[in-house]
């Protein structure tokens, strides 16, 4: 018997940010492991068009929860949508909700966050400081409350290549970044924001850096630990693999490459690529809740989720094998032939950036252009290497976070645990994961049918004939510029040809001679 699934039968628990990629696995896999448990509240905002109940319905009903209604077929009585946006400073909850929620609550996990590198710091301070000062403000009050588990991120201190399982302070107290949020203007802010982040690469690494020190600060007398995942990827193993449903991480840069838009990287393939499935960090999450809440540690325990001291993976690694999957099982409707150069060097990627990025979206655009449609191709890639500019400061560097505590409670689950809530990365093996991370985006982000691919693999092929004949095409328009213009251009032309003429003579005689 799982100590850590009879550990969560009936509790109470709560959730931020259930409706983002982690805090679905995190439901999931808790209703999955612990039918028995009393209840979920989420607190959801309205999104999209949609009501926070017509949310809850889509997530129950989606493929990520298809095993969860064969174990627990009253899900939907064991979740509880509670009304809440953590833009406002009360969230608000109703009153009759905060009651509930109060007196009820038993474990929090608190995953809810903005994950934008560019967010304005006024929004990603609310998001991931206030809002986390907030939620302690709520646990305190709670007379049940065993544990509560924040999710923070390994790159929060970033600005490393060292990281500890400690709290790094920042140089500006939170509470006073809280403060001045309220009475700066937006003008100003965006002036003081460089300063404030200092060596952290944007705003969201820095917020989440400001978010630990909160719960530091806090605390009180609350349980609570800290969770730092590195770069989360698609399902491992649970509850099947390659599930993924957005494109932060590498999942967006997976289809760019796919679909022919993205060519080349300023990547450094030797750098470590510290991926982890999001079923291992949920698996690590439900195990810090057991751990936090039975064995009540003196101090805040802080748990790395990261992969590259146990079992590193590299970026050209994890190219070439995106690469070999796209070969088996191409993406629908390439724009172009997939192909990654990865280069450190920056001269080198702006000149194929102009080259293999720019310049074929001006030819495309042109093309659309004489056949009467609206040019798009620009703009688009404008956005694309937009984001890829805010991804290479992390596929240019490596980090070495320290895991004892995250060995320290992999060594205290008994064998069943282990198994059941495995967060042991040294058993992936990365290729076979990266294929199936590439399955996933295609299967589940693209909603692409596995059946297209003999179709796909055709549009690939007119692909490559169309490149043939576009440069030689190309080939013979220059040369023949050449030619018209240079006298030394017709005297090398002459030469090659009077050489063929020869070498094909020479080659036909001795045939002829035989017959
Ligand atoms: C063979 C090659 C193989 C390549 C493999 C190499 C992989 C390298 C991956 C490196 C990843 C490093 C991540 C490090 C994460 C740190 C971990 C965390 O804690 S943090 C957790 C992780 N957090 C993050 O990863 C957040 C990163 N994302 C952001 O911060 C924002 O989305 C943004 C600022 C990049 C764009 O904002 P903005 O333009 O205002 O607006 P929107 O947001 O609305 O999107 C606009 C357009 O961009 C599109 N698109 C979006 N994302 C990606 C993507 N990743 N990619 C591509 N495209 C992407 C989107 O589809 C849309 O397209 P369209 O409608 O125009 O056609
Ligand atoms: N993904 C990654 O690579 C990594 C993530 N992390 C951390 O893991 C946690 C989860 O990340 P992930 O699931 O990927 O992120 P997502 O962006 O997928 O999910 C964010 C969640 O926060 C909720 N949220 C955001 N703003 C509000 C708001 N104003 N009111 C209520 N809810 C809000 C979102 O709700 P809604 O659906 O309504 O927008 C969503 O449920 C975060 O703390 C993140 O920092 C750490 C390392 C890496």
């Amino acid at each position: 018997m799982s100590m850590i699934a009879a550990f969560y039968s009936g509790k109470s628990i709560l959730i931020t940010g259930a409706t983002g990629f982690m805090g679905k696995v995190l439901m999931e896999k808790l209703f999955r492991t612990s039918p028995d448990l009393k209840v979920i509240y989420i607190l959801v905002r309205p999104k999209a068009g949609q009501t926070t109940q017509q949310r809850v319905f889509q997530i129950l009903n989606s493929q990520l929860f298809q095993q969860v209604k064969e174990v627990c077929p009253n899900v939907h009585e064991k979740i509880r949508a509670i009304y809440a946006d953590l833009n406002h400073n009360d969230f608000a909850i109703n009153k009759e909700d905060m009651q509930e929620l109060l007196s009820c609550t038993n474990i929090i996990f608190h995953c809810a966050a903005t994950v934008r590198f560019d967010d304005h710091l006024r929004h990603a301070v609310q998001l991931n400081v206030t809002a986390t000062q907030q939620l302690l403000l709520m646990a305190s009050q709670m007379p049940k409350l065993e544990a509560f588990i924040h999710i923070s991120t390994a790159f929060s201190n970033c600005n490393l290549k060292h990281i500890d399982e400690v709290i790094y302070p920042c140089p500006v107290e939170p509470k006073k970044i809280i403060d001045s949020m309220e009475w700066l203007d937006d003008a100003i802010i965006d002036e003081i924001t460089p300063k404030l982040i200092g060596d952290r690469p944007n705003t969201y690494t820095y917020t989440k850096a400001l978010g630990e020190m909160v719960v530091q600060q806090e605390s009180g007398n609350l349980n609570i630990a800290i969770i730092r995942p590195s770069i989360v990827g698609a399902t491992w193993q649970e509850p099947f693999p390659g599930w993924v449903d957005n494109l932060n991480g590498p999942s967006g840069l997976i289809i760019a490459a796919g679909k022919g838009f993205l060519r080349s990287i300023r990547a450094t393939p030797m750098a470590v690529a510290d991926l982890v499935p999001v079923d291992t960090v949920v698996n690590l999450t439900l195990a810090v809740g057991w751990y936090t809440a039975v064995h009540r540690p003196k101090s805040t325990l802080i748990y790395h989720c990261t992969s590259g001291n146990l079992n590193p993976c590299n970026w050209g690694k994890m190219g070439l094998q995106v690469l070999a999957t796209f070969e088996k099982a191409p993406f629908e409707r390439a724009f172009r032939r997939p192909h990654a150069d990865f280069t450190s060097n920056l001269i080198t990627s702006q000149y194929w950036n102009a080259v293999s990025h720019r310049a074929p979206a001006i030819i495309y655009d042109f093309y659309l252009r004489l056949t009467g449609r609206k040019p798009r191709m620009t703009k688009v890639m404008n956005r694309l290497l937009r984001t890829v500019s805010m991804l290479e400061y992390f596929v240019n560097r490596s980090w070495e976070w320290s895991t004892y505590n995250t060995e320290m409670l992999m060594s205290e689950l008994s064998p069943e645990d282990q198994r059941v809530f495995n967060f042991d990365v040294r058993q992936l093996n990365w290729l076979e994961y990266i294929e199936n991370y590439v399955l996933g985006v295609k299967k589940y982000l693209l909603k692409e049918d596995m059946a297209g691919i003999p179709e796909a693999k055709q549009h690939l092929k007119r692909l490559r004939n169309i490149h043939y004949l576009f440069n030689t095409a190309l080939f013979l328009i220059a040369w023949r510029l050449l030619i018209a213009r240079s006298q030394m251009a017709r005297n090398v032309w002459f030469f090659i040809v009077s050489f063929c003429y020869k070498f094909l003579s020479y080659f036909r005689a001795p045939s002829t001679l035989k017959v």
